[in-house]
């Protein structure tokens, strides 16, 4: 957890002057995005992304399958509506270069892709994407018959042999770290020779909201998943070889996007409304209903989308956020402007995000007076009055968007390189101005 000194720039925070009453169009999900970006380019046949997310970790996603010599082209959707990715599957080829920047859903998804690949693939990233883990993809891509160069440390840089195809079959792992390392190994099994079977060895398993997108992402287009949920194995999941479909998908609203705006209803007062929320879905924004209920506000679902409504008192809240980490971030911005005590539970592996999420919330928010300890899984938040300062951000896009949380009230909050929430939402700046009506 580093201060980087090229990202001076600071944004001065906006403070609410009032309640806030606004509607949020929200981007489109980055883990759905990268998730049909993979299954698109494996299918046997075209298929089109409807309201893709355009971030940081999406264009990097379409960039290396684009270098594979997948054909991912801007175009109008089937009925002719914009904004739209029409994806046209190919032989993958190397040589070629994946920059996975400072996304997980790169650096871990992409290696089993480049194992069907013919030639080598060299993956090298951000500085941060040294230090987070991989071990799990490479250690399993040998077992199922890849040959992969690395310095041993688990971890980008390496470059994938890619010999045109992949035995598979059964493999275990400790996706203890990372749920990601579970679905990077099924998204790609279908093309796999024997399918694949995964078993995690670890004591937890963290995010299984985003593992079962997975599987309800990888069933939409055809392949056949058992899971621990339809009767197998616990902690086992297996998917069969088979050809996938081009399908035509719209990517939902990112709901851990909305979590700020929803964030600011329950802080400032007032009411924000998501549209296109849906009423069914895997992303673990979805629980944001729940704890940000619990914390005070209430919430409608309705046929246009979430109403969520705040009055400005914010209670703590005692939560394992274990299944939904990527929320932590928001969930302790708010919990720092509470009226009683919070815990944060569940989420050890948030250490190896981004940034060190659990010090540098720690840091940043007790430097702005706050009291906060950290324990080895989580957080205990202390509300106390907070007071101005630079809120330092880390590369990390949650913690920018946190900061900006606690600048809705807290004068003289200043965020480091707001322009770091482009990994997943590029507009923040704009819609946060916007929602406060500036
Ligand atoms: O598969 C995905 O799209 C994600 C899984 C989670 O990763 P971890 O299990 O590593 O926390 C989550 O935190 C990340 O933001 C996105
Ligand atoms: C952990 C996150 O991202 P990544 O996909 O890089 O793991 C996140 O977005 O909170």
């Amino acid at each position: 957890m580093t201060v980087n000194p090229a990202q001076t720039v600071l944004w001065p925070a906006p403070h609410a002057s009032g309640a806030v009453d606004a509607t949020v169009h929200v981007p489109g999900s980055k883990s759905v995005t990268n998730r049909a970006l993979v299954l698109a380019a494996l299918a046997s046949e075209p298929g089109w992304l409807r309201r893709p997310l355009r971030s940081r970790d999406t264009l990097l996603m379409a960039s290396a399958l684009r270098a594979m010599g997948v054909g991912i082209e801007e175009g109008v959707g089937p009925d002719g509506s914009g904004e739209t990715w029409r994806v046209i599957p190919a032989a993958l080829h190397g040589p070629a270069t994946v920059d996975v920047g400072n996304a997980g859903t790169v650096m871990r998804f992409l290696p089993p892709v480049a194992a069907l690949a013919d030639g080598p693939i060299r993956f090298d990233g951000d500085p941060r994407s040294y230090e987070r883990p991989l071990n799990g993809v490479i250690d399993a891509l040998r077992v199922l018959g890849a040959r992969i160069d690395d310095d041993g440390r688990g971890a980008v840089p390496l470059t994938v042999h890619g010999g045109g195809a992949l035995d598979g079959g059964p493999v275990s792992i400790d996706a203890s770290s990372s749920s990601q390392f579970v679905s990077a190994l099924l998204l790609s099994a279908p093309r796999f020779n024997q399918g694949v079977e995964v078993r995690h060895t670890g004591s937890t398993l963290p995010s299984m909201p985003h593992i079962r997108m997975t599987v309800d992402m990888l069933r939409a287009v055809g392949a056949q998943v058992d899971t621990p949920e339809s009767g197998g194995e616990p902690d086992v999941w297996r998917v069969t070889p088979g050809a996938l479909l081009g399908r035509d998908l719209t990517v939902e609203p990112d709901l851990s996007n909305a979590q700020p705006f929803l964030a600011a209803a329950l802080v400032a007062g007032g009411k924000v409304v998501i549209p296109d929320w849906p009423a069914r879905t895997t992303q673990p924004g979805d629980r944001l209903r729940q704890i940000f209920t619990e914390m005070g506000g209430s919430c409608t679902l309705t046929e246009r989308g979430l109403e969520f409504t705040g009055s400005g008192a914010v209670h703590g809240i005692d939560v394992d956020l274990g299944e939904v980490g990527e929320l932590t971030p928001g969930v302790a911005a708010v919990a720092a402007l509470a009226d009683s005590p919070s815990t944060l539970r569940g989420v050890a592996h948030l250490r190896l995000h981004e940034t060190d999420r659990l010090a540098a919330l720690t840091k940043e928010i007790n430097e702005l007076g706050g009291d906060v300890t950290e324990a080895a899984d989580g957080l205990h938040i202390r509300p106390r009055r907070l007071h101005g300062g630079v809120f330092h951000t880390y590369d990390d896009h949650r913690m920018a968007t946190a900061g900006a949380i606690i600048g809705l009230a807290v004068d003289g909050v200043q965020i480091e390189n707001v322009a770091t929430t482009a990994k997943t939402l590029p507009d923040f700046p704009d819609l946060w101005t916007g929602m406060l009506g500036d």
